[in-house]
C-alpha cells in the first residue's frame, strides 16, 4: 500500500511496525511528505504517540511554519575547518538575539524503540530515511557519520539533538543545525519549541562576519575534565576550544569559577527562612558568568538576581534583571518557558510576585560587618 493514500489517512505511507515481548505497543515509522510545506518528516514511535504528535499545531496549523526552514538568505556560509570538518561562518554581523536558523526535524526517534530487536530497530530507522522526500533525504545523507557503524544509525547518533515531547525524551535530526560545531564558550544557543516542532538557534552575543557560529554540545557549566570526557565519549573528538586548551593554571581558575557558580546558584535558589542569599551574591554570580563567557546561561543568573532583589524589596533592580532574564532565557530555553513567563510577570508587576520582600528580615550581611538590611 506504499505510496497510496486513503482519504483522511494522515501519513504518506502505510506504517511499517515491529513489536516483541518487551514492547507494550508496536513501534512504527510514520512519514508525512506534506509536513512543513513539503520538507517532510519521519517519526519512529508508537501509534498512540504519533497520533498525539499529529495534534500539535505544527501539523494541525501548517501556516505557523510559514517562516520556518527559510534558507533563502542565510546569515552564514559553510566552511571546511581543519580537524573539526564542516562548520558555519557568519557572513554578516549578527547581533545578540538574531535568529540564525529555525528548522523542523526530518526525523524524530523515540528512544524506547531500543526495546525492539536491533535488526528491527535499524530496519525502522532505514525505512524512516528512505521514505523522506528526495531533497530532505539527500540532506540526511550529507550528514557526518562519525562512528563508521550502520550508516543511518551513525548519522543519527552523530547529529541528533535531544528533544522533549509530552515530557518524554526523543531524538531529532535537523540537518542545517547539525553543521554547527561545538565550543565550550559558544556564541549561539538553541531550544526546541514542542508545539511547532521547531528548533531555533539564535546569537547570544554579537558575532562578526568571518567568525564561526558555534553551540555547545554538552553542559558547558561543567568543569573542563567532565566536558572533555563527555565530548570524547559522545562525539568522538578531543575538545580543542580555548577554554579546554588553556594553560592548566588558567583552566584551574576557570574550574574554580564554575564550582563557585554552582554554589551561588544553589544558595540563591534557597527560599527557606535560613537562606543566606543576597543581591550581592547574585551580582557575583553574574560577574562570574560573564568572566566565564557563559553568555547563554546569563538568563538564569539574571533570573536569580531579579528574584534576589525582589526578595529584599528592591523594585527597580528586580525589574532591570527580570527584563534581562526574559531576553536571555527566551534565546536559551524558549519563548514558552515557564521561567520566561514568571520573569515577564516580575518585570511588569514586581510587588505582586511571591518573591516580593520574601527575604526581608533574613540575615543579610554586607562586607562581613554584620549590618542588617
Ligand atoms: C554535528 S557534527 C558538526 C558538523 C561536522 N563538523 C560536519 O562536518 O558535518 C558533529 C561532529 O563535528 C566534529 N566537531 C564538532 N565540533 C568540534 C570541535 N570543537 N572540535 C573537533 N571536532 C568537532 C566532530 O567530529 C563531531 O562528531
Amino acid at each position: 500500500m506504499a505510496g497510496q493514500r486513503a482519504a483522511n489517512f494522515p501519513w504518506t505511507f502505510w506504517p511499517q511496525c515491529f513489536s516483541n515481548e518487551n514492547t507494550k505497543e508496536p513501534y512504527c515509522v510514520f512519514t508525512s511528505h506534506d509536513f512543513a510545506g513539503g520538507r517532510g518528516i519521519s517519526i519512529v514511535t508508537t501509534s498512540s504517540d504519533a497520533y498525539n504528535i499529529l495534534r500539535k499545531p505544527a501539523f494541525s496549523q501548517p501556516e505557523i511554519l510559514e517562516y520556518v526552514n527559510d534558507l533563502s538568505n542565510p546569515p552564514y556560509v559553510q566552511h571546511e575547518f581543519p580537524i573539526k570538518g564542516r562548520g558555519l561562518v557568519a557572513n554578516k554581523t549578527l547581533h545578540r538575539g538574531d535568529e540564525i536558523f529555525s528548522s523542523t526535524p526530518l526525523l524524530i526517534n523515540n528512544p524506547d524503540a531500543y526495546d525492539l530487536d536491533e535488526a528491527e530497530r535499524l530496519q525502522l530507522a532505514h525505512t524512516a530515511i528512505a521514505q523522506l522526500p528526495t531533497k530532505t533525504r539527500e540532506l540526511f545523507w550529507a550528514l557526518l557519520d562519525h562512528f563508521k557503524g550502520d550508516p543511518v544509525d551513525d548519522r543519527i547518533n552523530t547529529n541528533a539533538f535531544e528533544l522533549e515531547i509530552f515530557g518524554n525524551m526523543r531524538h531529532g535530526v535537523f540537518p542545517e543545525i547539525a553543521m554547527l560545531n561545538h565550543d565550550c564558550r559558544p556564541n549561539a544557543a538553541y531550544f526546541f519549541d514542542e508545539e511547532t516542532l521547531t528548533h531555533y538557534v539564535h546569537a547570544t552575543q554579537d558575532i562578526a562576519p568571518g567568525q564561526e557560529i558555534t553551540i555547545t554540545y554538552t553542559n558547558n557549566a561543567a568543569v573542563r575534565s567532565v566536558r572533555m570526557e563527555n565530548l570524547k565519549r559522545n562525539w568522538g573528538f578531543d575538545c580543542s576550544c580555548s577554554s579546554c586548551r588553556a594553560h592548566p593554571a588558567l583552566t584551574a581558575e576557570s574550574d574554580a569559577r564554575l564550582l563557585q557558580i554552582e554554589e551561588l546558584e544553589g544558595t540563591l535558589d534557597d527560599w527557606s527562612t535560613e537562606s543566606t542569599a543576597t543581591p550581592e551574591m547574585a551580582e557575583a554570580l553574574i560577574s562570574l558568568m560573564v568572566q566565564e563567557r557563559l553568555y547563554a546561561s546569563l538568563g538564569t543568573a539574571y533570573r536569580l538576581a531579579a528574584m534576589a532583589y525582589s526578595s529584599f524589596g528592591d523594585k527597580w533592580n528586580a525589574v532591570r534583571y527580570a527584563r534581562l532574564s526574559v531576553e536571555y532565557l527566551a534565546l536559551d530555553k524558549g519563548f514558552r518557558e515557564g521561567d520566561v513567563y514568571a520573569m515577564k510577570q516580575l518585570a511588569t508587576d514586581p510587588e505582586m510576585q511571591w518573591s516580593w520582600r520574601k527575604r526581608v528580615g533574613n540575615q543579610r550581611f554586607v562586607g562581613g560587618c554584620g549590618h542588617r538590611h
